[in-house]
């Protein structure tokens, strides 16, 4: 059996006391459990894969942590690329170095990162919270002096810059959702909903607790409320690290310093709140325990707030009396951004400090694994939310969103109506004669297969606005992918197609006269669903792939052109490449007019005239000069099973995305 000890980080920082505590535990996994996370660099380096893994056993941080971050020797590069190789890699391109070699301490209270815009402030902000793409980024972090557990980032709270949140839910419901499905299953509803009235207290939230949020279309909480609202979604959790990204960007002055007044109270309580702040006032400088001034990547200050004028003062920079003193360095860290030379002296000078002498003397102690032994973090062993619970509280949520927010679904029932009308009178009650009645069915059903499948295109907008809140849950630990595609497919891709399906039908059917009887009119309908369906589908799996509207809307117009195309409607399909022609076995357009010219044309005579009792061609005759075969039922369901099949296909891939696009989804996420 193994001992593991883990030494309390002594805080670092030559004003802070320094804490000698060890505590023991007995693990016989221990130290495999923590390997996993460090490399030769020091950092985890997870693939997306083993995160799900991680994500399904939770871990709750030990509730006697102190919460104490260290971090060492941190360098993040982009665009570093290299040759692949067996023996040596050759360096083809040297990359933009974001952090540079960046050490430090955060211990319970306001930990500031400061420093002018593009400084890095938000990139180390992301290392720090395990949010940043491990390519490029080398260096150590410990909490609490052990490596962080795999699930690290799904423990800790992370408030976005951009308030992410439901806009049709009320501030309570939308932190009752955060504690359903983000707490372990051994935490009662009764204890949830406690929590959650003690986070609605803790933040001053109790007017606006029965508020929605608001959308575009409704006015709802105010902007504080609304930010400390993204900070309870986190709080709900009990988290010993918070980390915020710039709390105070588009808030007024007051509402800004209210906000970080709430999170100066939550630090008493020995929660390490982790912010970046780009220009803080004086009434909320004076919030700050420890500052990190950043410039061009590098540090060039890391200690107490109190202590930085005094540090500033002792190398020729004074603050003036009445000054910012937060404005006065900032004003330092712009000219040094300006003047490499005056920032080389900065980072020298922060170098020779007392502080840095500590910082650096801790991490070499942290390093020493045969000096100090790692603890295993007490895992709780709760396991997160099953699949069935976080499905249950997910779709209660799509639900809500969809009724409350009832305007795309009203606008899909208008769009029915105004298409099953125009091709209602278009191709009104159509004749059976050969001319023009076969050319008038064969172009109504065209014209009915293309209208279903592109009108799904208006789901395209509030998918993408969607994905913004679904990427920030999945990064942030709250539910699986599948989770939210099952829901939302249960709830409101399904349910938001069948009543237009069956509003066009109902009209188009029977006014442009196609055969009458129940069974050809139930196939119709099916066809017209699974054609809307298929639609959404396709725009839900590029809304996942591609995050900016234009460029989404043209590239499912274009799968959907090249699918028309190759429908054979418009050019006999036998006359195209042989290389291009293997395209009419993905298009939707030719599968559904297929089921709906098999379903019309098989048993029906056409005449010579509407007066005219000789009929001397058949549907069948139609069939023929289409080649489609209709001898058996199958005949005509293959085109709907291929169809179904299809349909399918594209939502299945949605949450079997690759590791690599999950990947850039939780980069594009931390940004
Ligand atoms: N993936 C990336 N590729 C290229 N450059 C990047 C990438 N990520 C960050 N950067 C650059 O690194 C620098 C630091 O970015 P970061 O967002 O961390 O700065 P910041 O200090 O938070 O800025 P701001 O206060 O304006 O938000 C910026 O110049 C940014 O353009």
């Amino acid at each position: 059996m193994n001992m593991f000890f883990c030494r309390r980080v002594s805080p670092i920082l030559e004003h802070l006391p320094v804490e000698t505590s060890t505590t023991a535990i007995t693990d016989d996994n221990a130290l495999s459990d923590i390997v996993i996370q460090a490399n030769d660099d020091g950092i985890s380096h997870h693939r997306p894969s083993e995160l799900r893994n991680q994500r399904d056993t939770r871990v709750s941080m030990d509730l006697t942590s102190k919460g104490t971050l260290s971090f060492h020797n941190i360098r993040y590069v982009v665009g570093e690329r290299r040759k692949n190789c067996y023996l040596s890699c050759i360096k083809l391109k040297s990359g933009k170095k974001i952090i540079n070699n960046v050490s430090g301490i955060f211990t319970s209270g306001m930990n500031a990162i400061m420093g002018p815009t593009g400084c890095g402030k938000s990139s180390l902000l992301d290392v720090l919270a395990d949010r940043k793409d491990p390519h490029g980024l080398s260096g150590q972090i410990f909490v609490d002096g052990c490596p962080p557990p795999p699930s690290f980032k799904y423990i800790v709270g992370y408030v976005v810059q951009d308030d992410i949140i439901s806009g049709t839910l009320t501030v309570r419901e939308n932190l009752m959702f955060s504690a359903n499905v983000r707490l372990p299953a051994d935490v009662t509803n009764n204890e949830r909903q406690i929590r959650v009235t003690k986070v609605i207290q803790d933040l001053g939230l109790e007017l606006c607790a029965d508020t929605k949020m608001g959308t575009e279309f409704l006015r709802g909480v105010s902007g504080g409320e609304r930010k400390r609202t993204c900070i309870g979604m986190e709080l709900v959790l009990e988290p010993k690290i918070l980390f915020l990204d710039e709390p105070t960007t588009g808030l007024d002055s007051a509402t800004a310093r209210n906000v970080m007044e709430c999170l100066k109270v939550l630090s008493e309580t020995g929660r390490t709140i982790i912010f970046s702040i780009h220009q803080p006032r004086y009434s909320i400088f004076k919030l700050f325990d420890t500052i990190l001034l950043m410039c061009k990547g590098k540090n060039v200050y890391h200690g107490s707030a109190s202590a930085m004028l005094p540090f500033f003062s002792d190398r020729g920079y004074q603050c003036e009396l009445h000054d910012n003193p937060a404005d006065f360095a900032l004003d330092i860290l712009i000219d040094a951004s300006r003047n490499p030379d005056d920032l080389r002296k900065l980072n020298q000078a922060y170098r020779q400090s007392p502080m840095w002498s500590n910082v650096n003397s801790l991490s070499q102690r942290e390093k020493s694994n045969d000096q100090f032994e790692k603890l295993r973090r007490k895992q709780q062993g709760a396991a997160a939310r099953s699949l069935g619970v976080e499905i249950y509280y997910v779709s209660q949520r799509t639900l809500k969103n969809a009724i409350r927010n009832p305007a795309l679904f009203l606008s899909q029932i208008v769009v029915a109506i105004i298409l099953g009308l125009l091709i209602g009178l278009v191709f009104h009650d159509m004749e059976k004669t050969i001319d023009p009645g076969v050319q008038n069915r064969l172009g109504a059903i065209f014209f009915i297969i293309i209208s279903q499948i592109f009108s799904t295109i208006t789901a395209l907008e509030p998918l993408l606005k969607e994905r913004a809140l679904f990427i920030h849950e999945n990064v942030s630990g709250y539910y699986r992918i599948s989770t939210f595609f099952i829901a939302k497919l249960i709830c409101d891709v399904l349910p938001m197609r069948v009543l237009p399906s069956i509003i066009f039908s109902l009209i188009a059917y029977f006014l442009t006269g196609l055969q009458r009887s129940v069974g050809q009119f139930f196939v119709f309908l099916l066809t017209i669903f699974m054609s809307s369906v298929f639609g959404s589908a396709i725009c839900f799996f590029i809304s996942a792939l591609i995050p900016v509207f234009a460029v989404a809307f043209i590239v499912v117009v274009l799968i959907l052109v090249i699918m028309l195309v190759f429908s054979g409607f418009l050019i006999k399909l036998a006359s195209i490449f042989n290389w291009l022609s293997w395209i009419q076995w993905i298009s939707a357009f030719r599968y559904a007019s297929n089921v709906l010219i098999i379903n019309e044309f098989r048993n029906i005579n056409f005449c010579l005239s509407n007066m005219s009792s000789v009929c001397p061609m058949s549907g069948l005759d139609v069939l023929n000069r289409q080649a489609l075969d209709y001898e058996t039922d199958w005949d005509m369901w293959k085109y709907f099973f291929a169809l179904s099949m299809m349909t399918k296909q594209i939502l299945a891939t949605f949450p079997n995305l690759t590791d690599d696009e999950r990947e850039t989804m939780r980069a594009k996420a931390s940004k």
